[in-house]
């Protein structure tokens, strides 16, 4: 696929990584960053849909949710999502790219909800579409909610923007020899339990025929070269 532009992606940024080097919440540079590079993006006329995590603010399985009730705690995850999507429309609206926010959960007087024509129009109108609040429902993560609405919107692929560069042959944080796959397909990611996202997610998108990119938020210029088709990261395909 190299050097094909996609026409409509969905991207799927890590909440925690808008930590940036934070111990929690949104850090300034690192926000204003990834807005710039959504922005460019934007500007090439792809037509960019957004799943934003909340792992920055709060995670359903974190030591803080313990001994509380799964579903309360994952209900507390997902409205952290909604708080980072307001601030990146806001940031993103600084930079002179036009977003809607659309949440899984009615929270009426602060987003609107998820209505997926209107999406679609949205994003007909080179509108950014980010999706907050997830898939809506408790034992779910943000990756499966990006493989969801990345088919509802019929996206081509699903990019997940996250720590590391790419997906290896075991977690990189722990085994300093695991090397890095550039292509790989979705059996492969499933019976390998290779973790980078989710199996509901790997699972949803293969079925979907729906490839996924996985690569660094951290690197400069990652996001266009990806959306432009040039190698990057990995490729996990049917
Ligand atoms: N095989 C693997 N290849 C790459 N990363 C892996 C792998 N297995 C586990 N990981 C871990 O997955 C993490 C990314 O997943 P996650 O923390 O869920 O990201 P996000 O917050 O972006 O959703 C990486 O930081 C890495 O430590
Ligand atoms: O469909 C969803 C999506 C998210 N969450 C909750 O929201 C938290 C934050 O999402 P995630 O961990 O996927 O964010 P990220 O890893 O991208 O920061 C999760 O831990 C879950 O508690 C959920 O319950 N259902």
């Amino acid at each position: 696929m190299s050097g094909n532009k996609f026409k409509r992606v969905l991207l799927k940024l890590s909440g925690e990584a808008l930590m940036g080097e934070d111990a929690y919440g949104i850090n300034r540079a690192t926000i204003i960053r990834m807005t710039e590079e959504i922005a460019e993006v934007a500007k090439l006329g792809i037509e960019l849909s957004i799943v934003i995590g909340g792992g920055n603010i709060f995670r359903g399985v974190a030591p803080g949710a313990q001994g509380m009730d799964r579903a309360t705690a994952d209900y507390m995850g997902m409205m952290a999502t909604v708080m980072n999507a307001l601030a990146l429309q806001d940031a993103l609206k600084n930079h002179g790219v036009v977003a809607r926010v659309q949440s899984a959960l009615n929270i009426d007087q602060v987003v609107e909800p998820y209505i997926r024509p209107k999406a679609l129009r949205y994003l007909e109108e080179k509108k950014v579409v980010i999706f907050a609040a997830g898939t809506g429902n408790p034992f779910f993560t943000t990756d499966t909610a990006a493989a969801l609405r990345g088919a509802e919107m019929g996206v081509e692929i699903v990019m997940k923007a996250t720590k590391v560069d790419g997906i290896y042959s075991a977690d990189p944080n722990k085994d300093p020899t695991a090397t890095k796959y550039s292509r790989i397909s979705f059996d492969e990611v499933i019976t390998r339990r290779l973790e980078v996202m989710d199996a509901t997610a790997f699972a949803l998108c293969r079925d979907q025929k729906l490839p996924i990119m996985v690569f660094s938020i951290n690197k400069p210029g990652a996001l266009k070269r990806a959306v432009c088709g040039e190698d990057e990261g990995t490729l996990v395909h049917v």
